[in-house]
Protein backbone atom coordinates (compact mmCIF):
# COMPACT_ATOMS: atom_id res chain seq x y z
CA UNK A 1 0.00 0.00 0.00
CA UNK A 2 1.41 3.31 -0.50
CA UNK A 3 -0.44 4.70 2.14
CA UNK A 4 1.42 5.74 5.90
CA UNK A 5 0.46 3.79 8.15
CA UNK A 6 1.05 3.63 12.03
CA UNK A 7 4.25 1.99 11.85
CA UNK A 8 5.66 4.56 10.05
CA UNK A 9 4.95 6.90 12.49
CA UNK A 10 5.86 8.43 16.41
CA UNK A 11 2.75 7.97 18.40
CA UNK A 12 4.50 8.31 21.69
CA UNK A 13 2.77 10.65 24.37
CA UNK A 14 -0.11 11.62 21.27
CA UNK A 15 -3.87 11.88 21.45
CA UNK A 16 -5.06 9.93 18.36
CA UNK A 17 -8.16 9.47 16.73
CA UNK A 18 -8.44 6.33 15.43
CA UNK A 19 -11.70 6.23 13.27
CA UNK A 20 -12.91 2.26 13.33
CA UNK A 21 -15.82 0.60 12.31
CA UNK A 22 -17.60 -0.22 15.48
CA UNK A 23 -21.30 -1.09 14.18
CA UNK A 24 -21.96 -4.21 15.23
CA UNK A 25 -25.52 -6.40 14.91
CA UNK A 26 -27.29 -5.54 18.82
CA UNK A 27 -30.43 -7.45 19.67
CA UNK A 28 -32.06 -6.09 22.87
CA UNK A 29 -28.63 -3.95 23.62
CA UNK A 30 -26.50 -6.95 23.23
CA UNK A 31 -23.89 -7.43 20.60
CA UNK A 32 -24.82 -10.44 18.74
CA UNK A 33 -21.37 -10.48 16.74
CA UNK A 34 -18.38 -8.75 17.97
CA UNK A 35 -16.28 -9.65 15.03
CA UNK A 36 -15.44 -6.01 13.92
CA UNK A 37 -14.72 -5.00 17.40
CA UNK A 38 -11.52 -8.02 17.92
CA UNK A 39 -10.45 -7.22 14.16
CA UNK A 40 -9.54 -4.08 15.34
CA UNK A 41 -7.74 -4.96 18.39
CA UNK A 42 -4.34 -5.15 16.90
CA UNK A 43 -4.35 -1.69 16.00
CA UNK A 44 -5.56 -0.19 19.37
CA UNK A 45 -3.09 -2.76 21.26
CA UNK A 46 -0.46 -1.22 18.82
CA UNK A 47 -1.36 2.42 20.01
CA UNK A 48 -1.61 1.82 23.57
CA UNK A 49 1.76 -0.42 23.49
CA UNK A 50 3.31 2.53 21.93
CA UNK A 51 2.46 5.05 24.49
CA UNK A 52 -0.43 7.04 22.42
CA UNK A 53 -3.23 8.39 24.51
CA UNK A 54 -6.39 6.20 22.16
CA UNK A 55 -9.60 8.34 21.13
CA UNK A 56 -11.81 6.03 19.39
CA UNK A 57 -14.79 6.84 17.19
CA UNK A 58 -17.52 4.93 15.52
CA UNK A 59 -20.84 5.03 13.95
CA UNK A 60 -23.37 2.87 14.96
CA UNK A 61 -26.61 2.36 12.48
CA UNK A 62 -27.80 4.98 10.34
CA UNK A 63 -29.58 7.56 13.43
CA UNK A 64 -29.64 10.17 10.51
CA UNK A 65 -28.05 13.33 12.50
CA UNK A 66 -30.32 12.36 15.60
CA UNK A 67 -29.42 11.08 19.16
CA UNK A 68 -31.41 7.82 19.28
CA UNK A 69 -30.60 6.05 22.71
CA UNK A 70 -30.37 2.84 21.19
CA UNK A 71 -27.65 3.57 19.11
CA UNK A 72 -25.21 4.52 21.83
CA UNK A 73 -22.14 2.94 21.83
CA UNK A 74 -22.18 1.89 25.31
CA UNK A 75 -22.39 -1.96 25.08
CA UNK A 76 -19.54 -1.41 22.82
CA UNK A 77 -17.27 0.05 24.93
CA UNK A 78 -18.11 -2.70 27.95
CA UNK A 79 -17.01 -5.26 25.04
CA UNK A 80 -14.51 -3.47 24.11
CA UNK A 81 -13.09 -3.23 27.62
CA UNK A 82 -13.55 -6.79 28.28
CA UNK A 83 -11.40 -7.52 25.24
CA UNK A 84 -8.90 -5.16 26.06
CA UNK A 85 -8.47 -6.23 29.71
CA UNK A 86 -8.52 -2.86 30.70
CA UNK A 87 -10.71 0.15 31.20
CA UNK A 88 -12.48 1.94 28.12
CA UNK A 89 -13.83 5.50 29.56
CA UNK A 90 -16.93 6.24 27.19
CA UNK A 91 -18.13 9.64 26.43
CA UNK A 92 -21.71 10.60 25.68
CA UNK A 93 -20.84 12.83 22.86
CA UNK A 94 -18.45 12.81 20.16
CA UNK A 95 -17.51 16.73 20.09
CA UNK A 96 -17.82 19.55 22.76
CA UNK A 97 -15.92 20.85 26.05
CA UNK A 98 -16.62 17.87 28.10
CA UNK A 99 -15.06 15.46 25.14
CA UNK A 100 -11.93 17.75 25.16
CA UNK A 101 -11.62 17.37 29.23
CA UNK A 102 -11.96 13.59 28.79
CA UNK A 103 -9.38 13.96 25.88
CA UNK A 104 -6.97 16.24 27.56
CA UNK A 105 -7.27 14.12 30.61
CA UNK A 106 -5.79 10.64 29.21
CA UNK A 107 -2.48 9.46 30.02
CA UNK A 108 -0.36 7.33 27.56
CA UNK A 109 -2.13 4.12 26.98
CA UNK A 110 -5.32 4.83 28.05
CA UNK A 111 -8.40 4.42 25.68
CA UNK A 112 -11.38 6.59 25.40
CA UNK A 113 -14.77 5.72 22.76
CA UNK A 114 -16.18 9.28 21.55
CA UNK A 115 -20.19 8.16 21.38
CA UNK A 116 -22.04 7.43 17.71
CA UNK A 117 -20.25 9.98 15.31
CA UNK A 118 -23.98 9.67 13.05
CA UNK A 119 -25.54 11.54 15.79
CA UNK A 120 -24.40 14.38 14.12
CA UNK A 121 -25.76 15.95 11.40
CA UNK A 122 -22.38 16.95 9.96
CA UNK A 123 -21.15 13.58 10.13
CA UNK A 124 -22.63 12.06 7.00
CA UNK A 125 -22.43 15.36 5.05
CA UNK A 126 -18.60 15.75 5.77
CA UNK A 127 -19.23 19.14 7.42
CA UNK A 128 -15.43 20.68 7.79
CA UNK A 129 -16.67 22.29 10.90
CA UNK A 130 -16.99 18.67 12.35
CA UNK A 131 -14.57 17.11 10.79
CA UNK A 132 -12.22 20.45 12.60
CA UNK A 133 -13.99 19.84 15.82
CA UNK A 134 -13.06 16.00 15.87
CA UNK A 135 -9.14 16.95 14.82
CA UNK A 136 -9.08 19.51 17.78
CA UNK A 137 -9.28 16.40 19.87
CA UNK A 138 -6.16 15.04 18.51
CA UNK A 139 -2.61 15.18 17.12
CA UNK A 140 -3.27 12.66 14.58
CA UNK A 141 -5.45 10.62 12.64
CA UNK A 142 -5.23 6.71 11.97
CA UNK A 143 -8.81 5.14 9.72
CA UNK A 144 -8.79 1.84 10.64
CA UNK A 145 -12.73 1.58 9.61
CA UNK A 146 -12.28 -0.32 6.40
CA UNK A 147 -16.22 -1.29 6.61
CA UNK A 148 -16.98 3.04 6.69
CA UNK A 149 -13.88 3.48 3.80
CA UNK A 150 -16.62 3.95 1.15
CA UNK A 151 -18.11 7.27 2.72
CA UNK A 152 -16.68 10.47 2.65
CA UNK A 153 -17.73 11.51 5.87
CA UNK A 154 -16.23 14.02 8.34
CA UNK A 155 -14.77 11.12 10.81
CA UNK A 156 -13.59 9.42 7.54
CA UNK A 157 -12.36 11.51 5.08
CA UNK A 158 -12.89 15.19 6.16
CA UNK A 159 -10.99 15.42 9.48
CA UNK A 160 -7.86 13.69 7.27
CA UNK A 161 -7.80 16.98 6.10
CA UNK A 162 -6.96 19.06 9.33
CA UNK A 163 -4.08 16.02 10.84
CA UNK A 164 -1.48 14.07 9.98
CA UNK A 165 -3.72 10.42 8.80
CA UNK A 166 -2.32 7.48 8.36
CA UNK A 167 -3.96 3.85 8.03
CA UNK A 168 -4.24 1.31 11.09
CA UNK A 169 -3.27 -2.46 11.07
CA UNK A 170 -7.04 -3.42 9.72
CA UNK A 171 -7.63 -0.94 6.91
CA UNK A 172 -3.48 -2.32 6.08
CA UNK A 173 -4.48 -5.94 6.20
CA UNK A 174 -7.67 -5.23 3.81
CA UNK A 175 -6.12 -3.40 1.64
CA UNK A 176 -3.32 -5.62 0.74
CA UNK A 177 -5.06 -8.76 1.14
CA UNK A 178 -7.94 -7.42 -1.23
CA UNK A 179 -5.54 -5.69 -3.30
CA UNK A 180 -3.15 -8.49 -4.06
CA UNK A 181 -6.20 -10.87 -5.04
CA UNK A 182 -7.49 -8.55 -7.63
CA UNK A 183 -4.42 -7.22 -8.89
CA UNK A 184 -2.22 -10.73 -9.98
CA UNK A 185 -4.87 -13.04 -9.29
CA UNK A 186 -3.56 -16.14 -8.87
CA UNK A 187 -5.59 -18.92 -11.39
CA UNK A 188 -7.72 -20.13 -12.00
CA UNK A 189 -9.48 -17.24 -10.44
CA UNK A 190 -13.64 -17.43 -9.65
CA UNK A 191 -15.83 -15.22 -9.05
CA UNK A 192 -19.19 -16.32 -7.03
CA UNK A 193 -21.85 -13.44 -6.84
CA UNK A 194 -25.30 -14.40 -5.33
CA UNK A 195 -27.29 -12.03 -3.09
CA UNK A 196 -30.46 -10.52 -3.77
CA UNK A 197 -30.05 -6.95 -5.27
CA UNK A 198 -28.96 -6.76 -9.06
CA UNK A 199 -28.45 -3.20 -9.36
CA UNK A 200 -26.54 -3.63 -6.30
CA UNK A 201 -24.21 -6.20 -7.98
CA UNK A 202 -24.03 -4.90 -11.20
CA UNK A 203 -20.45 -3.20 -11.24
CA UNK A 204 -18.73 -5.82 -9.51
CA UNK A 205 -20.56 -8.34 -11.94
CA UNK A 206 -19.12 -6.62 -14.84
CA UNK A 207 -15.50 -6.16 -13.24
CA UNK A 208 -15.24 -9.71 -12.08
CA UNK A 209 -16.64 -10.89 -15.73
CA UNK A 210 -13.11 -8.61 -16.81
CA UNK A 211 -11.04 -10.13 -14.40
CA UNK A 212 -11.83 -13.73 -13.04
CA UNK A 213 -11.68 -17.30 -14.97
CA UNK A 214 -15.44 -18.34 -13.95
CA UNK A 215 -18.30 -16.28 -12.75
CA UNK A 216 -21.21 -18.60 -10.71
CA UNK A 217 -24.16 -16.95 -10.44
CA UNK A 218 -26.58 -17.48 -7.62
CA UNK A 219 -29.35 -16.35 -5.16
CA UNK A 220 -32.34 -13.85 -6.24
CA UNK A 221 -30.00 -11.74 -8.79
CA UNK A 222 -30.06 -15.40 -11.19
CA UNK A 223 -33.64 -14.93 -12.13
CA UNK A 224 -32.76 -11.74 -13.94
CA UNK A 225 -30.23 -13.43 -15.98
CA UNK A 226 -32.88 -16.43 -16.16
CA UNK A 227 -35.65 -14.14 -17.51
CA UNK A 228 -33.58 -12.17 -20.26
CA UNK A 229 -32.81 -15.68 -21.39
CA UNK A 230 -36.40 -16.09 -21.96
CA UNK A 231 -37.42 -18.64 -19.26
CA UNK A 232 -39.85 -18.72 -17.03
CA UNK A 233 -39.42 -17.21 -13.46
CA UNK A 234 -42.94 -17.75 -11.38
CA UNK A 235 -42.66 -15.36 -8.28
CA UNK A 236 -38.79 -15.11 -8.52
CA UNK A 237 -36.90 -11.72 -7.17
CA UNK A 238 -36.10 -9.79 -10.43
CA UNK A 239 -35.15 -6.54 -11.61
CA UNK A 240 -37.13 -5.83 -15.56
CA UNK A 241 -34.87 -2.50 -15.96
CA UNK A 242 -31.86 -4.70 -16.61
CA UNK A 243 -32.87 -7.34 -18.26
CA UNK A 244 -31.15 -5.73 -21.32
CA UNK A 245 -27.64 -5.11 -19.22
CA UNK A 246 -27.67 -8.58 -18.01
CA UNK A 247 -28.07 -10.25 -21.80
CA UNK A 248 -25.15 -7.74 -22.15
CA UNK A 249 -23.11 -9.37 -19.62
CA UNK A 250 -24.04 -13.25 -20.75
CA UNK A 251 -22.66 -12.08 -24.38
CA UNK A 252 -19.57 -10.17 -22.99
CA UNK A 253 -18.64 -13.33 -21.18
CA UNK A 254 -19.05 -14.97 -24.30
CA UNK A 255 -16.75 -13.01 -26.12
CA UNK A 256 -13.81 -13.10 -23.70
CA UNK A 257 -14.01 -16.54 -23.17
CA UNK A 258 -15.18 -16.45 -19.76
CA UNK A 259 -17.00 -19.65 -17.82
CA UNK A 260 -20.18 -17.96 -17.09
CA UNK A 261 -22.32 -20.17 -15.18
CA UNK A 262 -26.34 -19.43 -14.01
CA UNK A 263 -28.01 -22.31 -12.20
CA UNK A 264 -29.08 -25.25 -14.20
CA UNK A 265 -31.96 -26.33 -11.07
CA UNK A 266 -33.42 -24.44 -8.49
CA UNK A 267 -35.53 -25.11 -5.31
CA UNK A 268 -38.85 -23.51 -5.65
CA UNK A 269 -41.36 -22.95 -2.79
CA UNK A 270 -44.35 -20.80 -2.62
CA UNK A 271 -43.34 -18.90 0.38
CA UNK A 272 -39.78 -17.39 0.79
CA UNK A 273 -40.03 -17.76 4.35
CA UNK A 274 -40.99 -21.09 4.68
CA UNK A 275 -41.12 -24.40 2.24
CA UNK A 276 -44.54 -24.29 1.26
CA UNK A 277 -44.66 -27.32 -1.82
CA UNK A 278 -41.05 -26.67 -2.25
CA UNK A 279 -39.39 -28.58 -5.44
CA UNK A 280 -36.52 -29.07 -7.24
CA UNK A 281 -36.85 -27.78 -11.02
CA UNK A 282 -34.78 -27.60 -14.00
CA UNK A 283 -33.85 -23.43 -15.60
CA UNK A 284 -37.04 -23.49 -17.18
CA UNK A 285 -39.03 -25.15 -15.36
CA UNK A 286 -40.16 -22.44 -12.43
CA UNK A 287 -43.86 -22.74 -12.08
CA UNK A 288 -45.95 -19.53 -12.36
CA UNK A 289 -46.99 -19.77 -8.42
CA UNK A 290 -43.82 -19.82 -7.04
CA UNK A 291 -39.94 -18.66 -6.71
CA UNK A 292 -36.59 -19.14 -6.25
CA UNK A 293 -35.33 -19.51 -3.48
CA UNK A 294 -31.94 -21.82 -3.54
CA UNK A 295 -29.64 -23.03 -6.25
CA UNK A 296 -30.56 -27.04 -7.02
CA UNK A 297 -28.78 -30.02 -6.19
CA UNK A 298 -26.75 -30.24 -9.54
CA UNK A 299 -25.84 -26.95 -9.47
CA UNK A 300 -24.37 -26.98 -6.38
CA UNK A 301 -22.50 -29.98 -7.56
CA UNK A 302 -21.67 -27.97 -10.61
CA UNK A 303 -20.11 -25.10 -8.38
CA UNK A 304 -18.46 -27.06 -5.90
CA UNK A 305 -16.22 -28.41 -8.54
CA UNK A 306 -14.80 -25.57 -9.94
CA UNK A 307 -14.34 -23.90 -6.45
CA UNK A 308 -12.48 -26.84 -5.77
CA UNK A 309 -10.22 -26.41 -8.93
CA UNK A 310 -9.82 -22.58 -8.03
CA UNK A 311 -6.07 -21.01 -7.10
CA UNK A 312 -8.32 -18.19 -6.06
CA UNK A 313 -12.22 -17.65 -4.98
CA UNK A 314 -13.60 -14.25 -4.21
CA UNK A 315 -17.27 -15.07 -2.79
CA UNK A 316 -19.73 -12.15 -2.38
CA UNK A 317 -23.35 -12.90 -1.56
CA UNK A 318 -25.52 -15.92 0.06
CA UNK A 319 -27.11 -18.45 -3.22
CA UNK A 320 -30.17 -18.61 -1.36
CA UNK A 321 -32.38 -17.82 1.28
CA UNK A 322 -29.90 -18.93 3.94
CA UNK A 323 -32.13 -17.91 6.69
CA UNK A 324 -33.98 -20.38 6.22
CA UNK A 325 -32.91 -23.60 7.10
CA UNK A 326 -34.47 -25.44 3.98
CA UNK A 327 -33.67 -22.92 1.71
CA UNK A 328 -29.60 -22.91 3.32
CA UNK A 329 -27.94 -25.78 1.20
CA UNK A 330 -26.80 -24.19 -1.59
CA UNK A 331 -25.02 -21.50 0.28
CA UNK A 332 -23.74 -24.19 2.76
CA UNK A 333 -22.64 -26.22 -0.89
CA UNK A 334 -20.75 -23.36 -1.80
CA UNK A 335 -19.36 -22.50 1.50
CA UNK A 336 -17.92 -25.68 1.87
CA UNK A 337 -16.52 -25.80 -0.95
CA UNK A 338 -14.85 -22.86 -0.50
CA UNK A 339 -13.54 -24.38 2.99
CA UNK A 340 -12.23 -27.45 0.94
CA UNK A 341 -10.54 -26.29 -2.41
CA UNK A 342 -6.45 -25.46 -1.08
CA UNK A 343 -6.96 -22.19 -3.40
CA UNK A 344 -6.64 -18.49 -1.11
CA UNK A 345 -11.09 -18.21 -0.64
CA UNK A 346 -11.65 -14.10 0.39
CA UNK A 347 -15.48 -13.53 1.50
CA UNK A 348 -16.86 -10.07 0.95
CA UNK A 349 -20.34 -9.38 2.29
CA UNK A 350 -21.81 -9.06 5.39
CA UNK A 351 -24.66 -11.93 4.46
CA UNK A 352 -21.78 -14.13 3.08
CA UNK A 353 -20.11 -13.99 6.04
CA UNK A 354 -22.51 -14.52 8.10
CA UNK A 355 -23.56 -17.44 6.46
CA UNK A 356 -19.42 -18.88 6.60
CA UNK A 357 -20.43 -18.16 10.62
CA UNK A 358 -23.56 -20.09 11.14
CA UNK A 359 -22.05 -22.95 8.93
CA UNK A 360 -19.25 -22.81 11.20
CA UNK A 361 -16.56 -22.68 8.49
CA UNK A 362 -15.34 -19.32 8.82
CA UNK A 363 -12.00 -19.76 10.45
CA UNK A 364 -11.32 -22.35 7.27
CA UNK A 365 -11.42 -19.01 5.18
CA UNK A 366 -8.39 -17.26 4.33
CA UNK A 367 -9.88 -13.83 4.49
CA UNK A 368 -13.14 -12.50 5.40
CA UNK A 369 -13.53 -9.17 4.85
CA UNK A 370 -15.09 -6.52 7.31
CA UNK A 371 -16.36 -4.25 5.16
CA UNK A 372 -19.24 -5.48 3.03
CA UNK A 373 -19.89 -2.19 0.89
CA UNK A 374 -16.61 -1.46 0.87
CA UNK A 375 -15.37 -4.56 -0.23
CA UNK A 376 -17.64 -4.25 -3.20
CA UNK A 377 -16.42 -1.03 -3.74
CA UNK A 378 -12.80 -1.90 -3.87
CA UNK A 379 -13.36 -4.85 -5.97
CA UNK A 380 -15.75 -3.01 -8.23
CA UNK A 381 -12.17 -0.88 -8.93
CA UNK A 382 -13.58 2.52 -7.41
CA UNK A 383 -11.58 5.05 -5.09
CA UNK A 384 -12.35 4.54 -1.39
CA UNK A 385 -12.41 8.52 0.17
CA UNK A 386 -11.58 6.92 3.29
CA UNK A 387 -8.42 5.72 1.86
CA UNK A 388 -7.39 8.54 -1.19
CA UNK A 389 -7.93 11.24 2.29
CA UNK A 390 -4.39 9.64 4.19
CA UNK A 391 -0.69 10.58 3.81
CA UNK A 392 1.03 8.98 0.88
CA UNK A 393 4.24 7.19 1.91
N1 LIG B 1 -33.51 -16.50 -4.29
C1 LIG B 1 -33.60 -15.53 -3.41
N2 LIG B 1 -34.75 -14.87 -3.23
C2 LIG B 1 -34.84 -13.89 -2.32
N3 LIG B 1 -33.82 -13.48 -1.54
C3 LIG B 1 -32.67 -14.12 -1.67
C4 LIG B 1 -32.49 -15.16 -2.61
N4 LIG B 1 -31.22 -15.58 -2.51
C5 LIG B 1 -30.62 -14.85 -1.55
N5 LIG B 1 -31.47 -13.97 -1.03
C6 LIG B 1 -31.26 -13.03 0.07
O1 LIG B 1 -30.21 -12.14 -0.23
C7 LIG B 1 -29.80 -11.56 0.99
C8 LIG B 1 -28.35 -11.17 0.93
O2 LIG B 1 -28.12 -10.35 -0.19
P1 LIG B 1 -26.93 -9.28 -0.23
O3 LIG B 1 -27.21 -8.22 0.81
O4 LIG B 1 -26.84 -8.85 -1.64
O5 LIG B 1 -25.63 -10.13 0.21
P2 LIG B 1 -24.29 -9.64 0.92
O6 LIG B 1 -24.65 -8.94 2.21
O7 LIG B 1 -23.49 -10.89 1.19
O8 LIG B 1 -23.62 -8.72 -0.06
C9 LIG B 1 -30.04 -12.61 2.07
O9 LIG B 1 -30.85 -12.05 3.06
C10 LIG B 1 -30.77 -13.73 1.32
O10 LIG B 1 -31.86 -14.26 2.03
O1 LIG C 1 -21.95 -2.08 7.99
C1 LIG C 1 -21.45 -1.37 7.10
O2 LIG C 1 -21.66 -1.61 5.79
P1 LIG C 1 -21.79 -3.12 5.16
O3 LIG C 1 -23.05 -3.76 5.74
O4 LIG C 1 -21.90 -2.86 3.67
O5 LIG C 1 -20.53 -3.87 5.52
C2 LIG C 1 -20.53 -0.22 7.41
O6 LIG C 1 -20.45 -0.01 8.81
C3 LIG C 1 -21.02 1.04 6.70
O7 LIG C 1 -22.31 1.38 7.16
P2 LIG C 1 -23.29 2.25 6.23
O8 LIG C 1 -23.66 1.38 5.04
O9 LIG C 1 -24.47 2.59 7.12
O10 LIG C 1 -22.52 3.47 5.80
Amino acid sequence: MNKKSIRDIDVKGKKVFVRVDFNVPLENGAITDDTRIRETLPTIRFLIEKGAKVILASHLGRPKGQVVEEMRLTPVAARLSELLGKPVAKADEAVGEAVQAKASALNEGDVLLLENVRFYEGEEKNDPELAKAFASLADIFVNDAFGAAHRAHASTEGIAHFLPAVSGLLMEKELDVLGKALNNPERPFTAIVGGSKVKDKIDVINKMIEIADNILIGGGLSYTFLKAQGHEIGLSLCDDSKLDLVLEFVEKAKKLGKNFLLPVDIVVSEDFKAAVNAEIVGQGGIPANKEGVDIGPKTRELYAEVIKNSKLVVWNGPMGVFEVDDFANGTRAVAQACAETSGYTVIGGGDSAAAVEKFRLADKMDHISTGGGASLEFMEGKALPGVVALNDK
